[in-house]
């Protein structure tokens, strides 16, 4: 009964399901509802780039997996990136999925039947990119609740689990079960030291083991994203974690605007980085569909970008300290999940508004590939940053700027 009621909330007053582009999942979707074929092919070139020269392939998926997509609605779709043949390496397919979703329950529900909602309709689009082949699959940020950093209220905190606490063993079993590697985006205590919060991607191993975790490094301090109050920067470092299926990293969400975060994880050889995020469509979407591809281009890896839907409404207003209204939500999340390739190709989005399971195969080898074409990790000047770094640390340090000495004469 809940569940339904939310879901009519969601419809605007002009019968738009809330979050769509004038009714659209995406705008990959209002370009090709509304241009020429010809004209889309352009557009869409312009827009996702090529692969190997090629529009990126879209790939057919199983009928049990279009099924549970359909009955339980949420956006499906598979692409397929390709590289070229080489004459010493065979090929390195991976299928790779990524799972962007709403909440079940309001947030006023009591917390561990939001939490077992969330589990069932999670497990639902795993059966689907377990059914599928998927062989590492990686959650939205904080999955397992509502994203309530925006209230400042210290009872979400109740939500955090150690990292082989509820959430990670719930995922074990899926992972063993499909021979999946799953990556789990949490809110992590740490019991060990003192209670500590942390946002934390859990690694899951593709038989049900625990491989790793890395805690988020940057920490946002803009508009409602007040999450310093909840957990510290992450101690963890970049690391990269190798798979049964390739070597992966996670960045999440808002180091996504730092490029020397990506650049760490490729330092430390990455192929694929999971960026889970929680972000509002006022705040950053004209930079969605940049950051992480660049990303992805300046490293020689691919990404995968995973972002929330829907609108999570709270118990208690709050204000943005803006000298704006209070309001009692975060604004909507827009999904448009994606993949990015080394080759600055990228998939269409997800659904701006719905639940999806997005999937790609990628050929690793296209990450050397692009190595030796563009030469990026030879080009670059390392010591010349490391130099700058170390000078800027310094607390005398002075900016480099050389002024015109026109400038400061006077004019007569
Ligand atoms: N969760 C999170 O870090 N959000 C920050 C907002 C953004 O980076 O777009």
């Amino acid at each position: 009964m809940e569940i339904v009621e939310k879901e009519k909330e969601n419809e605007s007053e002009n019968g738009e399901v809330e979050g769509s582009i004038c009714g659209y999942h995406s705008l990959h979707h209002l370009l090709s509802a509304n241009l020429k074929p010809h004209l889309f092919q352009e557009v869409s070139r312009l827009l996702l780039g090529l692969n190997c020269g090629r529009p990126l392939e879209t790939v057919a998926l199983t009928e049990s997996a279009k099924a549970l997509a359909s009955e339980h609605n949420f956006d499906l779709q598979a692409f397929r990136f390709q590289a070229d043949i080489e004459l010493l390496r065979e090929p390195r397919v991976v299928r790779v999925g990524l799972i962007q979703n709403s909440i079940v329950l309001r947030t006023t529900a009591p917390f561990s039947d939001q939490k077992t909602a969330i589990f069932q309709k999670i497990k639902r689009i795993i059966d689907a990119a377990g059914t599928s082949g998927v062989n590492i699959l990686c959650l939205q940020e904080a999955w397992m609740m509502p994203f309530a950093f925006c209230t400042r209220e210290k009872r979400w905190c109740e939500f955090a689990e150690p990292a082989d606490g509820e959430s990670t063993q719930f995922l074990q079993d899926l992972a063993q079960k499909y021979n999946m590697v799953i990556v789990s985006p949490i809110l992590e205590r740490d019991v060990n030291h003192g209670e500590t919060l942390w946002n934390t991607a859990v690694i899951i191993g593709n038989h049900g083991n625990i491989i790793g975790k890395h805690r988020k490094n940057h920490i946002p301090r803009v508009g409602d994203f007040n999450e310093s109050t909840y957990y510290m920067e992450g101690n963890t470092g970049h690391p990269v974690f190798e798979t049964a299926y390739g070597k992966i990293a996670v960045n999440i969400c808002y180091g996504r605007h730092h490029p020397l975060n990506w650049l760490a994880f490729g330092l430390n050889g990455a192929e694929i980085v999971f960026n889970p995020s929680a972000t509002v469509g006022e705040l950053s979407e004209p930079m969605w569909p940049i950051e992480a591809r660049n990303a992805a281009i300046a490293n020689s890896y691919f990404v995968g970008s995973i972002n929330r839907v829907g609108t999570e409404t709270f118990p208690n207003p709050f204000t943005s300290g803006d000298g704006k209204p209070q309001h009692a939500d975060f604004g909507h999340f827009y999904g448009s999940s994606y993949f990015s390739a080394p080759d600055a190709s990228c998939t269409p989005f997800l659904s701006r508004h719905q639940d999806g399971l997005l999937i790609s195969d990628m050929d690793l080898n296209l990450c050397r590939q692009l190595k030796d074409k563009w030469g990026f990790r030879m080009t670059a000047r390392y010591e010349l940053y490391a130099e700058m770094l170390a000078c800027y640390l310094k607390p005398d340090f002075e900016p480099q700027v050389i002024s015109d000495p026109l400038l400061h004469k006077k004019s007569f």
